[in-house]
């Protein structure tokens, strides 16, 4: 099929790449020129300017890989004055599901069908084979199963339900992702305090085989630990970009319990915390009514 990439970092520049070793049309779109010698390189067209989607006179099936929120907001707002009824526009970012279902709105209001794909796998997984969950309308999904089936790993795409519902899984997913890999980091942290000197590569490979907890979150720790990595050269600073927040906000909207991922999201909160005037306070506390001592920063 024929599919224009608008937005092509890592994510879109391998999503371009698995669609075209798969023999799609791939044309792309990127405020930043300097990705164009790459996209050519693999055999894509570079448009230098967003109005060039105006050109087509057949259905236009429009891929967005775009950071979530405004950037992603604005761009449907923009291509929508370029598209005509029929075409197809599909968000395949981290957007949260109540922007997917405007835009899905947005779109219906003039004809132009919107889905919505949590996408996974990460950079390798754009480029090798996804995973992706797909929400919208039902016929435009069978319409694009092919497409999904080239870029997926086997059994790695669902129609997950009407807009918004791709993009609430992968929602829920990265919960998930959060609270697993806060695990994976306090286990391997208490067996750094452990009084046995693991090979902590040895223990990441020996819980990959065979073992309940083996995964590809665990491949990765036995590749960090390879790579001999000097954790003192690695600030304790974990930054999110959402998804995490928007899971523990829907827990909250639908009184779940939910304790593990948002403990997983708060240590996130406390890493960034440079200040850390709650600590302080505590210990300036303890000082006022029972005289014990506090530690000076530097
Ligand atoms: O979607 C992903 C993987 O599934 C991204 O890697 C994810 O957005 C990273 O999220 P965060 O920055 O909140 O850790």
């Amino acid at each position: 099929m024929d599919i224009t990439i608008i937005g092509l970092g890592k994510m879109g520049m391998g999503i371009a790449e698995n669609l075209l070793s798969h023999h799609h049309q791939v044309a792309g779109f990127d405020i930043d020129p300097s990705v164009a010698e790459r996209l050519t390189k693999l055999g894509g067209i570079y448009y230098s300017d967003i109005e060039q989607l105006k050109k087509r006179d057949k259905q236009q099936i429009i891929w967005l890989m775009l950071p979530a929120g405004d950037l992603t907001n604005q761009m449907v707002e923009n291509i929508l004055s370029l598209l005509d009824a029929g075409d197809i526009v599909i968000d395949a970012g981290n957007a949260h599901y109540q922007d997917s279902k405007n835009n899905y709105e947005r779109c219906q209001a003039k004809g132009i069908h919107f889905l919505d794909v949590g996408t996974s796998g990460g950079v390798a997984g754009a480029q090798k084979g996804a995973c992706m969950m797909v929400g919208g309308d039902k016929e435009i999904f069978d319409q694009l199963e092919p497409v999904f089936a080239d870029l997926c790993v086997e059994k790695g795409v669902i129609y997950s339900g009407p807009a918004g519902s791709g993009h609430y899984l992968k929602m829920i997913h990265n919960g998930i992702e959060y609270g697993m890999m806060q695990s994976i980091g306090e286990g391997f942290n208490l067996l750094h305090h452990s009084p046995y000197a693991y090979e902590m590569s040895e223990v990441a490979q020996v819980f990959n085989h065979g073992s309940v907890i083996r995964s590809w979150l665990m491949e990765l720790t036995e590749n960090i630990y390879r790579e001999r990595v000097d954790m003192q050269e690695i600030a304790g600073v974990i930054p999110s970009s959402g998804e995490g927040k928007w899971t523990v906000e829907e827990a909250l909207r639908l009184n779940v319990n939910l304790p593990v991922i948002t403990q997983s999201l708060m240590t996130r909160f406390a890493s960034e915390d440079y200040d850390k005037i709650s600590e302080k306070l505590v210990a300036l506390l303890r000082n006022q009514f029972g005289g014990h001592d506090f530690i000076k920063g530097e």
